[in-house]
């Protein structure tokens, strides 16, 4: 049986038309699935009216004690549940979960090297404990994650939305066959950022690697591909990149974006 695994991003959140849209078609899609929703621009907005300033590298946030609070908050509490509210209105019977819940995804922070990245979570697909969202599942319940993590220590983590979607689908690709679905605002992964139309329809390692040395890719498209390739030779049957117009197309035959292989 085929299990829909689809991340939402921050840019078609932030967008009350794109996000709508988005959600009515994500609440016809048929059969199991989960939904994974970023954030990172709303976190930001709200942290800058609180005097508290975002801080990325490689599209990861820096997370002092004061971003950890802001992002609990903003992930786990409004993006989350505004989502799930959301999804309620268009028939899909949604329940919201942070990976502290159920102890579905245990992290452990980041180990400070040349950068700390303060209260960030490191997963490993391996240790989540999958169990309760397959019971959600069979329930016919859609779960729908934050990205927050737990150290089982009693501390929150803020773990990347993409990296979420991946662990969770490499978990549940050992009892499923598990399609990965990025959904952002542009088409898929481009050969120019600046040109919406210049979508590369696949993309395998020799590919990445050929776009990374051409400084192609930046930003927060980094930690989608790096995830992708993790969730592609880690068991994930299908990981597409595209649009959010595009996410029931994505689970038919007829696929639209960049498929990674
Ligand atoms: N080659 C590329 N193709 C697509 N997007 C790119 C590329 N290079 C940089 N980007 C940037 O990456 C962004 C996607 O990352 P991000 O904003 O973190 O998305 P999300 O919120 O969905 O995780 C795009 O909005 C775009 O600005
Ligand atoms: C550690 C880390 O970077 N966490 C991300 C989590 C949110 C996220 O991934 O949001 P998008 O999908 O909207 O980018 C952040 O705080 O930005």
């Amino acid at each position: 049986m085929m299990v829909y695994v689809i991340k939402v991003g921050g840019n078609v959140i932030d967008n009350p038309v794109l996000l709508e849209q988005f959600l009515a078609d994500f609440a016809k899609v048929q059969g199991k699935k989960i939904l994974i929703h970023g954030g990172g621009k709303i976190a930001t907005r709200i942290g800058d009216k609180l005097g508290i300033t975002a801080n990325y590298v490689d599209g990861r946030r820096i997370t002092d004690a004061a971003t950890i609070d802001v992002v609990t908050m903003v992930y786990g509490g409004l993006v989350n549940k505004q989502i799930v509210a959301k999804l309620q209105a268009v028939g899909c019977n949604a329940i919201g979960l942070t990976g502290a819940d159920a102890n579905s995804i245990p992290a452990s922070k980041r180990p400070v090297k040349e950068i700390d990245y303060g209260f960030v979570g490191d997963v490993v697909a391996e240790e989540l404990n999958i169990s309760s969202v397959k019971l959600l599942l069979d329930a016919g319940l859609t779960p729908v994650f934050s990205p927050l993590t737990h150290d089982g220590k009693g501390q929150i983590l803020n773990t990347n939305a993409d990296t979420i979607a991946s662990s969770l689908a490499i978990a549940l690709s050992g009892s499923y066959a598990v399609r990965l679905i990025y959904c952002f605002e542009k088409k898929g992964v481009l050969r120019n950022a600046a040109d919406d139309d210049s979508v590369i329809n696949l993309i395998n390692r020799d590919i990445y690697q050929t776009l990374l040395a051409e400084g192609v890719l930046t930003d927060g498209i980094l930690p989608k591909l790096q995830n992708a390739f993790n969730a592609i030779e880690s068991g994930v049957k299908e990981v597409l990149i595209g649009h959010a117009d595009d996410v029931r197309k994505n689970t038919t035959d007829a696929v639209a974006g960049t498929l990674i292989c």
